[in-house]
C-alpha cells in the first residue's frame, strides 16, 4: 500500500484531499506542497502525515504529491490555530489557510520573480494604446498585471510590448538582505510608570507562556514606547514579533518611528504592497528572517517560523473586524493565536473595548495602566457646546466658541482639527419641488454628493453618477438641495471663515495609501497645514505637537444607528480624536458640538469619568444578555431575487433552533434591504456563552437545501446589524 497523506488545499471549496507520497521522501506535517488536480497544480499544506488506515481510495486512483516546498514546516500550533478559526467562525478550513498562504511560494530553483522594466525615454510612434501604455509607464517596473493596471490597458498590450522588446525583463531575487532591528539602537529613557509597565511585559516574555495584557494608557502616555521594550526583549530572544495596526495608512509614519528606535524598518504585510514585495516579505516571515512584522489583520494567519509576541495597537478599533469572506475579529484571533503559540499578546489602547474590560474583570487579561501623558503634556480641556443654544445661520455648522478657538490657534501658528465622520459634501440630496431623494439603484441607501469630483457616489457599493442638474423624478431644473454636512461642506465653511488658512481634507478618498499618509504627516510637521477636516481616519495614532484645537462637529452622529455598540464606539471615537490635541508643550482644547449634552457618552467625556461610563455599559449589556455576556451570531441570506431570499429565510425560520439559552430572531428584511444588487434577510441568534452555537447552526442549515443563487453569510460575534 502506498504512503498516504491528507493535504489541506488553499481552495475553500476543496478542503482536505488525500494523496500519496513518493517512496523514501521524508516529510512532516505542516510542509507546503503542490498537488495535481485535473490539469492544474494546487497549493496545500500537509495536514496529517499518515492517514493510511482511514482512507478508502484505492492505490491506483491515488495521485502523488507533485512538489514539496523547501520551506520550514508550519508548527502543530499553527495547524491547531487554523482549525480553531475555521470552526469558531464557521468558515471553510481552506479559506482560513489561504489568508496565510495567499500564493504559490517560489521554489528553490526559482527564487526569482519576473518583473518588467519600462525605460525612461522618447518612444517611437506606435498604436495609440501601446503609446499610451509606454508613456504612462515610463520608469516603472512590476509584474505584467501590475503594469497593465498602472497603464489602464489589458495585460495583452503589455505582453505585446514585452515581445517587441520595448519593455524589458528584470529578474528580482527573492533573497533579501534584511537588516536586523537592534534592540538597543536608541532606547528612550522611560518614566517610572513606563518602565514598570515595560518590566512587567519583559518578565512575561521571559516566562515564554501565554498571557494577555491590556495596555491601557491615556492618549500620548507612551504606550508605543512601552511595547517597543517588549519587542526589544523578543528580539534579544531571537523570536519574531507581530504588530497589528488598524489602518494601512498608519504604517508609513509608524515605519519611521520604528526605525528611529530600532535602527531599521520592520517588514510590512498588507494589501497595498506590490506582488514582488509581498512575495519577498512572505518568504522572510516564513523563514524567520523577518524579526518584526507590522501588518493589517490578515498578518495573523501567516505561518511565522518563530513567533514570540503579538501586539494589537489601537485594539478597540472596529476596523479589526473583518466583514467579508471569513468574518472574524482580529483582536480575538490575536489572543487565540497567542494562546496556541503559548506566547504573550498585548492589546494597546486608550479606550478599551467593553469586551476587553470584561476580560480584565474576569482575571483573564492583565491590565497595565498609564494614567498620564508623557512629559509636560497634560490632557486637553474638554468644552461641550450645547447646539440647542447656538443660533447658527442656515448652512453653517461651526458654533462661535469653536470658531473663536480656531481663530486664536491659527493666529498663534498652531493647528486645528475638525472631525466629522462623513465623507463627501452632503449625505442626502433631495428635490425641493417634489421631495424626491436621490437613491442608489443597487442599495437601500442615499447617493452621497462628492462636489469636488462632481459625482454622486454610493458609499455601500461604489456606484457613481454625475450630479444631475434637474430632478430625475419631476424634471424641475435647479431644484436639488444638499441636506446636512459632510467633510467637504465643512471645508467650504472653514474656507469662508478662514480665507487665509491652509486647509486639508483627510478622508479615505484623499488618504488611501501609506505614501499619501506620509506626505500628509510631512506637511503637518512642516507647519504647511493650518486646519484639517477629517473623518475617523484622522482620529487615531497621529502625533502632531502643534495641534491644539480639536472640534467634534457632530458628536451625536454615532448614536443614530443605535446598535449594540453605538455608545461605546461613539465614546471611543470622540475620546481618540480629543487625544490628538495638546500632545506636547502646548495646551489642548477640545470642543464637542452636541444637541444632547446630557447623554452618558457626552457627560463621560466632559467629566473624564470613563469608569462610570464603562460600568453603565456593562450593566446594560448584562441585563440584556448581550455580548460580552451572551453571544450573538448573525445569519444573512441574500439573493439577487427578492422572492428567493425571502423564501429561504422563511424556510429556515420554520426550522429555527429552540431550547434553553438560545433564541433566534428573524427572519427580518435587513435594514439595508438591498446591498450591491442583492436582497438581504437577517436572523440574529442570541445564545448563552456555554451553548455550542456553531454546531447548532450547522445542523440547522443542513436541514434545508439552499439554491445556488442564494448566499448565506455567517457572522459570529457580529459588529454590524444592517
Ligand atoms: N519615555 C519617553 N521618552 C521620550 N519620548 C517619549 C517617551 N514616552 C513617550 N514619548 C513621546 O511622547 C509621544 C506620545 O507617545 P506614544 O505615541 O508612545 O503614546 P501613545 O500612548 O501610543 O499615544 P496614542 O494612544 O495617542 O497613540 C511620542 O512622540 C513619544 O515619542
Ligand atoms: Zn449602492
Amino acid at each position: 500500500m502506498k504512503r498516504r497523506i491528507s493535504v489541506l488545499t488553499t481552495n475553500p471549496s476543496l478542503g482536505i484531499l488525500t494523496y500519496s507520497l513518493p517512496e523514501g521522501k521524508a516529510v512532516a506535517a505542516g510542509q507546503l506542497v503542490s498537488i495535481p488536480l485535473g490539469p492544474r497544480q494546487i497549493l496545500g499544506m500537509l495536514w496529517e502525515e499518515d492517514v493510511s488506515n482511514q482512507i478508502k481510495i484505492a492505490d491506483n486512483r491515488l495521485r502523488p504529491v507533485s512538489k514539496i516546498y523547501d520551506l520550514p514546516e508550519a508548527s502543530h500550533c499553527y495547524r491547531k490555530f487554523i482549525q480553531w478559526v475555521s470552526s469558531y467562525y464557521m468558515a471553510p478550513l481552506g479559506a482560513v489557510l489561504r489568508m496565510g498562504i495567499p500564493f504559490l511560494p517560489a521554489t528553490i530553483e526559482s527564487r526569482e520573480i519576473k518583473n518588467y522594466y519600462v525605460p525612461k525615454r522618447e518612444w517611437p510612434k506606435l498604436t495609440s494604446l501601446r503609446q499610451q501604455a509606454l508613456e504612462k509607464l515610463s520608469g516603472e517596473k512590476g509584474s505584467v498585471r501590475e503594469l497593465a493596471e498602472k497603464a489602464e490597458v489589458s495585460p495583452a498590450v503589455i505582453r505585446a510590448l514585452i515581445k517587441t522588446g520595448l519593455i524589458t525583463e528584470q529578474k528580482t531575487s527573492l533573497e533579501i538582505a534584511l537588516s536586523l532591528p537592534n534592540p538597543d539602537f536608541n532606547a528612550p529613557i522611560l518614566s517610572e510608570t513606563q518602565s514598570k509597565a515595560a518590566e512587567i511585559l519583559k518578565e512575561s516574555i521571559a516566562k515564554k507562556s501565554f498571557e494577555t495584557f491590556l495596555l491601557d494608557g491615556v492618549t500620548g502616555s507612551g504606550k508605543t514606547e512601552v511595547y517597543f521594550e517588549a519587542i526589544a526583549q523578543t528580539l534579544r530572544d531571537g523570536k519574531q514579533s507581530l504588530i497589528l495596526l488598524p489602518e494601512i495608512a498608519l504604517t508609513e509614519p509608524f515605519l519611521k518611528r520604528f526605525q528611529a528606535r530600532f535602527g531599521c524598518e520592520p517588514v510590512v504585510w498588507h494589501s497595498d504592497l506590490s506582488q514582488a514585495r509581498r512575495r519577498k516579505n512572505w518568504q522572510a516571515i516564513v523563514t524567520g528572517q523577518a524579526k518584526v512584522v507590522i501588518g493589517a489583520r490578515s498578518a495573523l494567519f501567516l505561518p511565522f517560523k518563530a513567533i514570540g509576541l503579538i501586539i494589537v495597537d489601537e485594539a478597540h478599533e472596529t476596523s479589526f473586524k473583518q466583514e467579508d469572506g471569513v468574518c472574524y475579529q482580529a483582536r480575538d484571533v490575536a489572543v487565540m493565536r497567542a494562546k496556541f503559540e503559548n506566547i504573550s499578546v498585548i492589546l494597546a489602547t486608550a479606550t478599551p473595548a467593553i469586551e476587553s474590560v470584561m476580560q480584565v474583570r474576569l482575571g483573564n487579561y492583565k491590565e497595565i495602566r498609564l494614567a498620564e501623558r508623557h512629559g509636560s503634556a497634560g490632557l486637553p480641556t474638554i468644552h461641550v457646546i450645547n447646539m440647542t443654544e447656538q443660533a447658527l445661520a442656515k448652512g453653517r455648522w461651526l458654533a462661535p466658541p469653536l470658531v473663536k478657538a480656531l481663530t486664536n490657534a491659527v493666529e498663534r501658528h498652531e493647528q486645528g482639527l475638525l472631525f466629522l465622520n462623513r465623507r463627501g459634501y452632503a449625505p442626502l440630496t433631495l428635490c425641493r419641488h417634489c421631495g424626491h431623494r436621490i437613491k442608489c439603484p443597487h442599495c437601500t441607501a442615499w447617493m452621497v454628493e462628492h462636489r469636488q469630483l462632481g459625482q454622486m457616489i454610493c458609499h455601500h457599493c461604489g456606484f457613481t453618477m454625475p450630479v444631475p442638474d434637474k430632478c430625475p423624478e419631476c424634471q424641475t431644473a435647479d431644484s436639488l438641495v444638499a441636506c446636512g454636512p459632510g467633510v467637504e461642506r465643512i471645508a467650504e465653511e472653514t474656507a469662508l471663515l478662514f480665507p487665509e488658512a491652509r486647509i486639508e481634507t483627510i478622508t479615505s478618498d484623499t488618504l488611501a495609501t501609506p505614501k499619501q499618509a506620509a506626505e500628509f504627516v510631512e506637511k503637518m510637521d512642516q507647519g504647511a497645514i493650518d486646519i484639517i477636516i477629517g473623518t475617523q481616519l484622522i482620529t487615531k495614532g497621529y502625533h502632531f505637537p502643534r495641534l491644539t484645537v480639536v472640534g467634534v462637529v457632530d458628536a451625536d452622529i454615532g448614536l443614530q444607528g443605535g446598535d449594540l455598540r453605538a455608545s461605546e464606539h461613539s465614546f471611543q471615537q470622540i475620546a481618540q480624536v480629543a487625544g490628538r490635541a495638546g500632545r506636547s508643550a502646548l495646551d489642548g482644547h477640545v470642543f464637542i458640538q452636541t444637541y444632547e449634552p446630557e447623554t452618558p457618552v457626552i457627560s463621560a467625556l466632559a467629566s473624564g469619568d470613563r469608569e462610570a461610563f464603562y460600568q453603565t455599559e456593562l450593566e446594560i449589556r448584562e441585563i440584556t444578555e448581550a455580548p460580552p455576556f451572551g453571544r450573538y451570531v448573525a445569519l444573512i441570506i441574500s439573493s439577487e431575487k427578492q422572492e428567493i431570499a425571502e423564501a429561504v429565510g422563511h424556510q429556515l425560520g420554520q426550522r429555527k433552533p429552540e431550547g434553553d439559552g438560545i433564541e433566534v430572531f428573524g427572519p427580518a428584511p435587513a435594514p439595508l434591504l438591498q446591498l450591491r444588487g442583492r436582497y438581504r434577510y437577517r436572523f440574529l441568534i442570541q445564545a448563552k456563552r456555554n451553548i455550542p452555537i456553531q454546531r447548532i447552526i450547522h445542523q440547522w442549515l443542513s436541514k434545508i437545501s439552499i439554491p445556488s443563487s442564494v448566499r448565506i453569510t455567517i457572522d459570529v460575534d457580529p459588529y454590524s446589524f444592517f
